[in-house]
């Protein structure tokens, strides 16, 4: 499990971090989701033992993320990732394997795990000829050489084709399933919302929403209803009638209790009410609305 507190960064005069607190469970697949330069990838990068906080805690399967015996239980996979172009996936995979003192025959059994898992055949190629996709296997494939606990994924999915983005998202919910704990950052929300089982919505900085989906659905969203009516009130747009109807208006509000005025100012002018219906908030409203209609 993971746990930051309190954690701040600030790069000379820029507050990239300022107050983020979470915590990630074993087995669990948390989300942190902004725009860009929200402060997701230094989060991930203190996680990571890379950056030094400017304040706050992170604690790492029970270890400060300052201390290096912290490395061991975690598996990184920064933003961008260069491989070296001339090994093979499987002579560059074994390398880091040396760096983590593991045994040959270890190393090969995880490496053949992680590279069939994901789809990856081509082992014994110079991984300078891969595309974007198969590079961003083997880096994932590298962050698992030391069999890690906990694993910070910076954007794994971003720019990839549909289909290695779902190798690499069912990948991640495997090594859920397998106990691993798991925290990755993302700008495209379906891929949080197909992974994640708990989100934290980051802008400026700080955490400007967090929970389950529903949670923040729920506590941020809100439920639109759309009142049509058959004679024209005030507030109302005119729509197409269908079925040569009268003309039809609609009027958007956000309660019944207004549904019932708008039903009110209907009668008044010689008509009503003619339909109901209701719009809940998506994701995708909830996070353009924190974030002040970033990205
Ligand atoms: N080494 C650095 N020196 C100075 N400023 C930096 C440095 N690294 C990041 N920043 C700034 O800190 C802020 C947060 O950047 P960060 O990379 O953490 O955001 P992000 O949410 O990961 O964005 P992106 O999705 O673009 O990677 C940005 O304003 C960025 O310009």
């Amino acid at each position: 499990m993971l746990s930051v507190s309190g954690l701040t960064k600030t790069y000379g005069d820029v507050e990239a971090v300022r107050g983020i607190d979470f915590e990630v469970a074993d087995g669990e697949v948390f989300g942190l989701v902004g725009p860009n330069g929200a402060g997701k990838t230094s989060t991930l990068k203190t996680l990571a033992g890379l950056l030094e906080p400017t304040s706050g805690e992170v604690v790492v399967n029970g270890y400060d993320a300052g201390d290096p015996e912290m490395r061991r239980t975690l598996g990184f996979l920064p933003e961008e990732s260069p491989l070296y172009e001339d090994m093979t996936p499987r002579s560059y995979l074994r390398f880091f394997a040396d760096l983590y003192d593991v045994d040959r025959e270890t190393a090969d059994e995880r490496i053949a795990a992680a590279l069939d898992r994901l789809d990856l055949d081509a082992r014994d190629r110079p991984v300078g000829d891969f595309s974007k996709g198969m590079k961003r296997k083997v880096a994932i494939a590298r962050s698992l050489v030391n069999d890690p606990d906990v694993l910070v994924y910076d954007e794994p999915a971003s720019g990839l084709d549909p289909t290695t983005t779902n190798v690499v998202i069912e990948f991640t919910r495997d090594l859920a399933a397998q106990g691993k704990t798991i925290v990755f950052s993302a700008h495209d929300l379906h891929h949080v919302e197909s992974v994640c089982d708990r989100v934290a919505i980051v802008s400026d900085g700080r955490i400007a929403a967090k929970g389950t989906l529903d949670e923040i659905r729920s506590a941020h969203g809100r439920v639109e209803y759309r009142a049509f009516t058959d004679v024209e009130v005030p507030g109302a747009e005119r729509v197409e009638a269908e079925r040569g109807d009268r003309a039809r208006y609609r009027v958007r509000v956000d309660s019944m209790a207004a549904v019932d005025d708008v039903r009110e100012r209907a009668r008044a002018a010689g008509g009503d009410v003619v339909d109901i219906r209701t719009r809940e908030s998506t994701l995708e409203d909830v996070f353009l609305a924190v974030t002040g209609g970033a990205e």
